[in-house]
């Protein structure tokens, strides 16, 4: 039984790392209380207002926000933060050396039917001078650390800090994040695909075509029938793909013409593809390599499409 910290100190992770993890180890596990509180913590249901992308906030989203914003602002290694649910970067502690990135609550739509929801947290390093958004404006390759953690049956954490991805499971008894596996490998060749189905009609034809060749099964050109599973959260999926494979996507769409992409670069992408390529997978747009974009905005949306190498790069083809 290795906890979170002797695993990372036995890695050799840097320190002040180290001790910013454990802070968002901590976050998550006050989370997941709440979680498992449901109704009678006081959790469920929607608030009044709406967050910077135009999204009715969920009373849950609010509240693992304002508790994570809180933890990181008393951080003094952080200098700053992005949230999903803040409309602008958080200024933290001038002589910090990190910039933490963060979805408090992946899989909003899902809270209220007790199913799968998540935390997902990117690492980057804080540039000399003031915190703002060009600041976080840096591409994924810079991470420095990223992780997720789903709360679901059991609360589980998936972390990168570049040398692999490792998989953690929250003891309920002691609260420490305790290894379960150390360099998670997701399989080459899958038969598993996860996209929201009801967008069929508006996506381009590179991903109708390769959806439909996958429906097609044994008797078309794939030659072998695919199973689908949507959790619509992507935490959820993401740790499917890295569980057993398989591949997620969310790919542009024509439904509202203002929003052609639906997940955020900067903490939903970013981080997850760190994850999935420190697991020998791929994350790419469809047209380019995920980590390698520059970013315009803290909230900028991007196509995603991750997880089996083989697969993944199958499906690309159908993009070029
Ligand atoms: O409602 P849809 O279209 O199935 O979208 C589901 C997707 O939206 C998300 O829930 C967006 O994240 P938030 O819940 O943090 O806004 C993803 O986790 C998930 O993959
Ligand atoms: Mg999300
Ligand atoms: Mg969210």
């Amino acid at each position: 039984m290795h906890t979170l910290q002797e695993t990372l100190s036995r890695r050799g992770v840097d320190g002040e790392l180290l001790t910013l993890i454990q802070s968002l180890a901590s976050c998550a596990t006050e989370i997941s209380a709440l979680v498992r509180g449901g109704a009678l913590a006081g959790v469920l249901g929607a608030t009044q207002s709406e967050n910077v992308q135009g999204e009715t906030q969920k009373k849950l989203d609010v509240i693992a926000n304002e508790l994570i914003k809180q933890a990181l602002q008393a951080q003094p290694l952080v200098k700053g933060v992005a949230s999903e649910e803040e409309d602008d970067v958080v200024a933290a502690n001038a002589d910090g050396r990190f910039l933490v990135s963060f979805d408090p609550l992946d899989g909003s739509s899902n809270i209220d039917i007790n199913s799968l929801v998540g935390t997902i947290f990117s690492v980057l390093p804080a540039p000399a001078g003031e915190v703002n958004e060009a600041a976080f404006l840096q591409p994924g390759e810079n991470q420095l650390a990223a992780c997720y953690m789903l709360y679901g049956p059991a609360t589980v954490m998936a972390l990168t800090t570049g040398n692999g991805t490792q998989m953690f499971t929250l003891d309920p008894k002691t609260g420490d994040f305790i290894l379960v596996e150390e360099q998670v490998s997701i399989p080459a060749d899958t038969a598993e695909f996860a996209i929201n189905m009801s967008n069929q009609r508006f996506w381009q034809p590179a991903m109708q075509n390769y959806i439909a060749d996958c429906l097609l099964g044994k008797e078309g050109q794939r030659g072998k029938n695919f199973n689908m599973r949507w959790i619509a959260a992507m935490v959820g999926d993401v740790h499917r793909v890295l569980s057993r494979g398989g591949l997620f996507t969310y790919p542009q769409d024509t439904k509202n013409p203002e929003k052609p992409f639906k997940l955020r670069l900067m903490y939903e992408a970013n981080p997850m593809s760190f994850l999935v390529e420190q697991a020998g997978g791929v994350a790419s747009t469809g047209y380019e390599r995920i980590m390698a974009i520059q970013p315009e905005g803290i909230h900028q949306r991007v196509a995603v499409i991750l997880g089996s190498k083989n697969e993944v790069n199958t499906c690309l083809e159908y993009h070029r």
